[in-house]
């Protein structure tokens, strides 16, 4: 039998595996690596998360992956060489980690690694009625795994669309496990480039949880950081909080199908990205107004979809805490916008539940691994946009 193989068996055996898991996000700030302890699966997954650090992209990674990201039009050559540069990149991030961590790499049971999306174009977007939902993720989890020696999940989404879902969001399934609690109505939203958030019942009906993207959270809050303050972002919301909102520009924004569509729902930069403001500033001819001002509409915008999106799961005269993540959480004009929309609800982060909200996306790859490899059978219906799959390719590291 392949030693991997027979591996891979009797972890599946062991009371707890030790998974690393990696996320690099839409916002293209870095690589996110989670060393989490798992054990169980399903309902009963019980993570620590040992460490956690985000490894920044440098500019000129960045630039490189933004001339084919969220792009209708690439050059195919670039496409082709980020597939295997990034999957080695990773893995060379994730030798570095544990090096600091002084975890050897024979240490680590399994890699799950999400890879870098560069487009995303479920059918609502794409509109051709012949194709189906798509979603692309490069870094190929092979060079990953020879990189580091470490057998290696990858390319968790392509299941899921194989299944009929748009291939995100995937928090649904970790979300479920690690933090649904019976008694308690739970809303957890993740503010990264994209905002999600996922619904917890307090019946704990898995045919009832679902996670949906509500639109942009920071991607257009960071090009317009890029293009005014020459930053990455907008460092704890301080240009926003010192604009005023333009309700012209706001209801352009707001001017799009995709927030009257049904739960559960997915986008991406390739909707939401500069092409969209710069249309919603000339129908709105609001060109001209400072940058202040435009930050300050494009946090409303965020803050206002997000709103909008979780109070209609919201039942009249029921409870909800709100758990915060992403790194959306740390700008406080958001946050601030977006509680002053739900006044019923408690809000705090997923940190007091055990994970902190910078690496819950991270440890989320960690444990669909987990359920990969441990193969555990929850149902979550038979809803279109939460299959109930097993999802990750397996790499072998020789
Ligand atoms: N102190 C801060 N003030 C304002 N914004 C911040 C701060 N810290 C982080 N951010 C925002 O968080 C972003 C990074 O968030 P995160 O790492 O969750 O994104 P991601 O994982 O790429 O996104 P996605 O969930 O869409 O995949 C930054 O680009 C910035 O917009
Ligand atoms: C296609 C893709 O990479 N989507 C990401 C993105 O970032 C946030 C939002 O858009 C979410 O749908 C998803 O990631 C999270 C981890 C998910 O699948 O749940």
């Amino acid at each position: 039998m392949n030693l991997h193989l027979q591996h891979l068996y009797e972890l599946a055996q062991r009371p707890t595996r030790r998974i690393v898991g990696l996320m690099s996000g839409t916002s293209l700030d870095g690589l996110d690596v989670a060393l989490c302890t798992i054990s169980g699966s399903g309902p009963g997954t019980q993570v620590t998360l040992e460490q956690f650090a985000t490894i920044p992209y440098d500019d000129e990674l960045k630039a490189h992956i933004r001339t084919i990201f969220a792009k209708e039009q690439i050059e195919f050559e670039t496409l082709c060489l980020l597939n295997p540069y990034i999957g080695r990149l990773h893995g060379r991030l994730v030798l570095d980690c544990l090096r600091r961590w002084n975890v050897r790499p024979d240490e680590v049971d399994l890699l799950a690694s999400h890879g870098q999306t560069v487009y995303h174009a479920p059918k609502r977007q794409h509109g051709r009625a012949e194709f189906p939902n798509a979603t692309l993720q490069i870094g190929d989890g092979d060079h990953v795994a020879v990189t580091t020696g470490i057998i290696t999940l990858s390319d968790f989404r392509q299941k899921h669309v194989a299944a009929g879902g748009e291939g995100a969001p995937l928090a649904v399934y970790g979300d479920y496990f690690m933090f649904s609690k019976a008694g308690e109505n739970r809303i957890l939203l993740n503010m990264g480039g994209i905002a999600n958030f996922t619904y917890l019942p307090a019946d704990q009906d898995a045919s009832a949880v679902f996670t949906t993207d509500t639109g942009p959270g920071n991607t257009l809050l960071d090009a317009c950081a890029r293009q005014f303050l020459n930053q990455p972002y907008d460092a704890d919301g301080q240009l926003a909080a010192s604009g005023q909102i333009d309700e012209a520009f706001l209801w352009a924004l707001k001017d799009n199908t995709f927030f009257d569509a049904p739960f559960p729902k997915t986008t991406g930069p390739e909707v939401f990205g500069d092409g969209y403001v710069q249309n919603a500033l000339t129908r709105s001819q609001t060109q001209t107004i400072s940058p202040a001002d435009r930050m300050a509409t494009l946090v409303q915008f965020s803050a206002d979809t997000i709103a909008q999106a979780i109070r209609r799961v919201l039942q009249p005269g029921e409870p909800y805490t709100v758990y915060m993540s992403g790194g959306g959480m740390h700008n406080p004009t958001l946050t601030r916008a977006i509680r002053a929309q739900l006044p019923k609800c408690t809000f705090g982060r997923t940190d007091e539940l055990g994970i902190s909200g910078d690496a819950k996306e991270a440890v989320l790859f960690a444990v669909l691994a987990n359920e990969c490899v441990m193969g555990s059978t929850t149902s979550f219906g038979s809803r279109e946009g939460v299959p109930t799959v097993s999802m990750g390719k397996i790499s072998f590291p020789g």
